[in-house]
């Protein structure tokens, strides 16, 4: 089981780690176009796989993705800090059409997996630019990891045991879907009057801006994110090399909103397999409608979408 990763920069190493940590896969190519980069990365990696798993680590040019069953995509510029993801789209829009047609024709039998930001307009494009091909994009994996999590500090649970689901766009307009959290099978609400736990409409708009505020939180921190990522792009690869189905919101084109963006959806083998509509209460769904807009108001700037349809 043989996974790609391009860009080797912090996002793209921090997900191969994770991977050769996890023994997500039995073989990883990091390629970049700074090669030294990529080559010390690879190294330094490599040298995690005798006290780990044994996966076999090296980096390479694109050509050496062949073989490869998911590629991760993870080049291109990230956020300094103020700055927006909808802001990176010009530079790594341009990065995309030239680099995506030649990893697909590396790695022609290969899910797509994108991380680049904005990853959903970056979605849109590679479905765009590459028809018939399974692509996906990491979404609100990421997001709604941060208000399980935040979820999780409230309730006094281990997180893994908080399910809860940020939709829309990965970033400033993504939605919170209070009403379809629970922890333990149990609705968020009804679980913390169980276990006595202070539950105001204080604390979750304060977990509501924690988790959307958390990339410039730690941006402005340390100038970068990458180890959240890292572990959210090694579990949705082994969800796709394993076939199994889990349900996880990541982002596709999505023709009821009319762009890419993040539903619950069942990922395996191929991809997406299915997608859940969550039943969101009114201001929930006229948030995930508005969400939609921000996108497809941002793609349009992008001259594959410059016409008027
Ligand atoms: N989807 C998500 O949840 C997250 C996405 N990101 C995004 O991931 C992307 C990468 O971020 P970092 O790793 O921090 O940046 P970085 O600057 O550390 O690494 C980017 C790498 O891309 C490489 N690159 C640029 N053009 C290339 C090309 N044509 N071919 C091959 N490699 C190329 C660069 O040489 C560099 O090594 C950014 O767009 C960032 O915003 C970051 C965190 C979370
Ligand atoms: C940078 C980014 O997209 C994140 O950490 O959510």
């Amino acid at each position: 089981m043989k996974v790609g990763v391009v860009g080797a920069g912090l996002v793209g190493a921090t997900a191969a780690y994770a991977m050769v940590l996890r023994g997500s896969c039995s073989e990883l190519i990091l390629t970049d176009v700074d090669t030294a980069r990529a080559t010390a990365e690879a190294q330094d990696i490599a040298h995690a796989s005798p006290v780990t798993h044994g996966t076999r680590v090296s980096s390479g040019p694109l050509e050496d993705l062949a073989g490869s069953r998911v590629v991760i995509v993870a080049a291109g510029a990230n956020q300094q800090p103020g700055e927006s993801r909808l802001e990176l789209l010009g530079r790594n829009a341009e990065i995309f059409r030239e680099l995506l047609p030649r990893v697909a024709a590396a790695a022609p039998d290969a899910v797509l997996l994108i991380a680049t930001n904005p990853v959903d307009l970056l979605t849109d494009l590679t479905a765009r630019l590459l028809p018939g091909r399974a692509v996906l994009g990491s979404g609100t994996v990421l997001d709604s990891a941060r208000l399980r999590w935040l979820t999780a500090q409230h309730a006094g649970v281990d997180a893994t045991h908080v399910h809860a689901s940020v939709l829309g766009e990965h970033g400033d307009s993504e939605v919170i879907a209070w009403s379809a959290v629970t922890v333990g099978g149990v609705p968020v609400d009804a679980f913390m009057t169980a276990r006595k736990r202070p539950w105001t409409p204080e604390i979750r708009a304060q977990i509501e801006a924690d988790t959307r505020g958390a990339a410039a939180a730690i941006i402005g921190g340390k100038r970068a994110t990458y180890y959240g990522i890292g572990a959210a792009l090694a579990r949705i690869t082994e969800r796709i090399l394993g076939d199994r189905r889990a349900v996880l919101t990541v982002s596709v084109p999505t023709p009821e909103y009319g762009v890419s963006l993040s539903l619950p959806r069942v990922v395996g083998a191929a991809g997406v397999l299915d997608t859940i509509v969550p039943a969101l209460d009114n201001a929930e769904a006229r948030a995930l409608t508005a969400s939609a807009d921000v996108l497809r108001a941002a793609r349009s700037s992008l001259a594959e979408w410059s016409e008027p349809t």
